[in-house]
C-alpha cells in the first residue's frame, strides 16, 4: 500500500476509550474515498510507537509527509509567525525583529570595533548571499561587481566560500582561484588554488568527509530524476556529496506528490537524511558534518583553533547556514548575518536584506581594512 496519508479520526480516543479509528486515504494525486479501521487502543499505540522509532531513522513516518509540506511553505530558516495577519501588526513584529537582529551596515562600526588588533576570517554563502534567488539554479549567475568585491574581501581577509552545491558549480561562477571554498554543505573543503596574500597556494582538497557516498548520491540523483520527471518544474541538481530536488518552478499543488517521491526513495537509504532550504529539499550522508563544523575545520586550519584573536564573519540566507551561526554563537566568537527581507528564527546576530546589502557591506569591510593598514 505506496502514498498513503493516515489520519487519526479523531485525537480525544486515544486517551479515552478503549479503540482507536483511523482513515487511511490514497495519495492525494488519487481521488478514492479513505477507508476506515478500527484498532484496540493498545495495538494501535504499539504500532504509533513502532513507526515512531522507524521514522526516526529518516524522518520518514507515517504523517510526516504533511509536515515536509508544511515546511517546503515555510521557506528557510523558519519564518517568524505573526499572531495576527493584519499590517500594524506585520510593522510591529518587524519592528521587533530588527531590534533584536539589527541591520550590519547601521552596526557597521561596532563589528569593525570588535574587530581591532583581530584577525577578521569571513565565510560566505552562495546562493541568496553572493547571487540573488533566481527561478533557474543553473543561473545563479554573480554580477562582475559582487566578484570584485569578493576579490577584495579575499585579498584582505582569509574568505571561504560555504555552500550546498558542488565545489565545480560554485567555482564555475565565482571563478576566483584565491579563496577557499567548503561545497556540498561543508563536505568538500579546498585551499586556494593561487597563492593568496597569506601565502596559501595549490592546497587543492584539505578534507572530504563523506567521499565513500559520492556513488550512492550518483544512483539516487538517477532514480530521483527519473521518479520526478513527470512533476512539472522539478529538478534534481547532484551537488556530488548531496543532491538537491528544487521545486521553485513546481506548483504547489504537486509539492506533495514531489514529498511523496522523494521519501519513497529515501526509504531505501537509511544513509541518507533530508535536509531543507529556500524551495529545495536537500539529500545529504547521516554523518554529523554541516557547515558548521566546515567552519571549524577552517578555523582550525588557518591556526585559529583556539585563538582569541580571530573574528569569524559568516554571511548566509538559508535554514542550512544556521548551523555555522549557532557555532560562533557558541564559541562566542564573531557574527553571523542574516540575509533575509521577513523575520525569522535564526542564531545570527545582525541582518542584511539581500545580496546588493551584502556588496555594500563587503566594500566598507575592505575600505576600513585599507583604512586601518594605512593608518598603522
Ligand atoms: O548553501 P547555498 O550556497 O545557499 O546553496 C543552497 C542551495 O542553493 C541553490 O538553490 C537555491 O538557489 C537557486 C538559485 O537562486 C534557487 O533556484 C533555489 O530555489 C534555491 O534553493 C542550489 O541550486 C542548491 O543545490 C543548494 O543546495
Amino acid at each position: 500500500m505506496m502514498n498513503q496519508n493516515v489520519i487519526v479520526s479523531d485525537r480525544k480516543p486515544i486517551l479515552g476509550s478503549k479503540t482507536i479509528t483511523i482513515s487511511v486515504s490514497n495519495s492525494p494525486l488519487f481521488s478514492s474515498p479513505p477507508t476506515h479501521f478500527t484498532f484496540p487502543r493498545r495495538k494501535f499505540l504499539e504500532l504509533l510507537e513502532a513507526a515512531d522509532k522507524n521514522s526516526n531513522k529518516n524522518n520518514l513516518g507515517a504523517g510526516k509527509i504533511a509536515s515536509w509540506v508544511d515546511s517546503m511553505r515555510d521557506s528557510s530558516p523558519t519564518r517568524l509567525r505573526s499572531s495576527s495577519r493584519d499590517s500594524v501588526s506585520d510593522n510591529n513584529h518587524k519592528t521587533s525583529w530588527i531590534v533584536r537582529f539589527p541591520s550590519a551596515l547601521n552596526m557597521f562600526d561596532e563589528i569593525v570595533n570588535a574587530a581591532k588588533g583581530k584577525k577578521i576570517v569571513m565565510f560566505l554563502d552562495y546562493d541568496g548571499t553572493l547571487s540573488p534567488i533566481v527561478e533557474d539554479p543553473d543561473k545563479a549567475y554573480i554580477t562582475h561587481e559582487m566578484r570584485e568585491v569578493v576579490k577584495n574581501v579575499a585579498l584582505n581577509f582569509p574568505t571561504a566560500i560555504v555552500t550546498g552545491r558542488s565545489i565545480d558549480k560554485v567555482r564555475s561562477f565565482v571563478k576566483l582561484d584565491e579563496i577557499y571554498y567548503a561545497g556540498s554543505h561543508g563536505m568538500d573543503i579546498e585551499g586556494p588554488t593561487n597563492e593568496n596574500t597569506y601565502g596559501e597556494s595549490d592546497q587543492g582538497v584539505l578534507f572530504q568527509p563523506a567521499s565513500e557516498f559520492v556513488p550512492m548520491i550518483e544512483k539516487v540523483v538517477n532514480i530521483l530524476e527519473e521518479k520526478t520527471k513527470w512533476i512539472p518544474g522539478a529538478m534534481v541538481e547532484n551537488n556530488k556529496f548531496c543532491l538537491s530536488v528544487h521545486f521553485r518552478r513546481v506548483d504547489e499543488k504537486r509539492w506533495t506528490a514531489l514529498a511523496e517521491q522523494v521519501k519513497s526513495v529515501l526509504i531505501d537509504y537509511p544513509q541518507l537524511k533530508l535536509t531543507q532550504g529556500r524551495k529545495v529539499l536537500e539529500i545529504r550522508p547521516t554523518i554529523k558534518w554541516d557547515k558548521g563544523q566546515a567552519l571549524k575545520f577552517l578555523l582550525k586550519s588557518l591556526g585559529f583553533e583556539k585563538s582569541e584573536d580571530v573574528v569569524p564573519v559568516y554571511i548566509g540566507d538559508d535554514r542550512t547556514d544556521e548551523d555555522a551561526f549557532k557555532v560562533l554563537r557558541e564559541r562566542g566568537q564573531g557574527f553571523g548575518i542574516l540575509v533575509s527581507k521577513v523575520p525569522k528564527e535564526t542564531n545570527a546576530s545582525y541582518s542584511l536584506q539581500d545580496p546588493s546589502q551584502v556588496n555594500e557591506f563587503l566594500k566598507r569591510l575592505v575600505e576600513w581594512k585599507r583604512k586601518t593598514v594605512g593608518e598603522a
